[in-house]
């Protein structure tokens, strides 16, 4: 019987090893109905081994975790029923034709394609045009929108997305969250997860992952609000030598053209730079990554 709770997923103490490695480690937390929730970190981070136990494919070592009120473990049924999942890996079948995929994931969960069209049209109509070439045979972002279509065929209340937009070009990347809104839009609870911090700030609420545990949870917003220091952006004439002088007093890293650096005033930065021709040091608000960074080195 589905436990009552006002929380579409909520993880409890989950931990999962795999031989010497711990890849979650005692986790937490929860995602509320409706919510577009990011997990976010780099590879290795242990978002894939939540989304797998999550979804009832792998069991945890240790803690509980229900999805739509039911436990991971004791009503797998359920909850295979209620849950789309894309995997990280492109999972359809590549000799099958684009609609020879979508017909069979809902044949899988016992639907017909017609029966649940309105819930698929807007994102099926933008590769109708290629129904007839074989899943192997479409662009990245094409794979894509053919896997979110099979993922939600069955009208899941919880959508697990493991990376959708790792390797996919940067017009389809901006489509695909646009598709996102929309699809919370109607109500569906949606995790996902991403190594792109400029897709952090796309999500209502985040967790930052690294090494099995979150480093942080809240919204963007916040997470943005709370990074302590003042954020310069710096660039000289030689960003080598600069990135190195200004590492032996303070937090600097390659930020796209310039370095961030962060714990020291703007005064002692400038009296830093002397030597350096072409400087240029201007005042910047912290994004996500700068926000992950610093919680990196906290806890290095
Ligand atoms: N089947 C497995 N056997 C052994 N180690 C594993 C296995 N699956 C994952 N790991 C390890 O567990 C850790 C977490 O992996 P996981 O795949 O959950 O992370 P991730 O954040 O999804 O990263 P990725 O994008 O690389 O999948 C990593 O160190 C990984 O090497």
């Amino acid at each position: 019987m589905p436990q009552q709770s006002s929380d579409a997923v909520i993880l409890t103490n989950i931990t999962k090893t795999y031989g010497e490695t711990t890849a979650v480690k005692d986790l937490s937390f929860s995602v509320k109905h409706g919510e577009l929730f990011g997990l976010i970190g780099p590879d290795g981070a242990g978002k894939s081994t939540i989304f797998r136990i999550l979804t009832t494919l792998l069991l945890a070592d240790a803690g509980v975790a229900t999805v739509d009120g039911y436990d991971v473990v004791k009503d797998y049924r359920e909850i295979r029923k209620r849950v789309g999942y894309m995997p990280g890996k492109f999972s359809l079948y590549q000799d099958l034709t684009v609609e020879e995929n979508l017909h069979f994931f809902a044949t899988l969960f016992g639907t017909t394609v017609k029966e649940n069209y309105s819930m698929i049209k807007e994102i099926y109509e933008q590769i109708a045009p290629f129904k007839t070439r074989r899943a192997g045979k479409l662009s990245g972002g094409m794979k894509q929108k053919l896997a979110l279509c099979c993922a939600l065929i069955h009208r899941p209340e919880v959508l697990f997305l493991d990376e959708p937009t790792t390797g996919v070009d940067a017009v389809s990347r901006k489509e695909f969250w646009e598709m996102l809104q929309r699809l919370k839009q109607q109500g569906i609870t949606i995790v996902v997860s991403t190594p792109y911090m400029d897709e952090a700030d796309l999500c209502e609420r985040i967790a930052l992952m690294q090494s099995g545990s979150i480093l942080s949870i809240d919204t963007p917003a916040a997470i943005k609000h709370a990074y302590p220091d003042e954020l310069y952006a710096v660039k000289s004439a030689n960003m080598h030598q600069l990135l190195k002088d200004i590492r032996q007093y303070a937090s600097c890293y390659a930020f796209g053209e310039y370095l961030h650096v962060s714990g020291i005033s703007e005064n002692a930065l400038a009296g830093y730079v002397k030597g350096h021709t072409d400087v240029i040091i201007k005042k910047v608000a912290p994004g996500i990554e700068d926000c992950f960074i610093r919680l990196l080195l906290k806890h290095e």
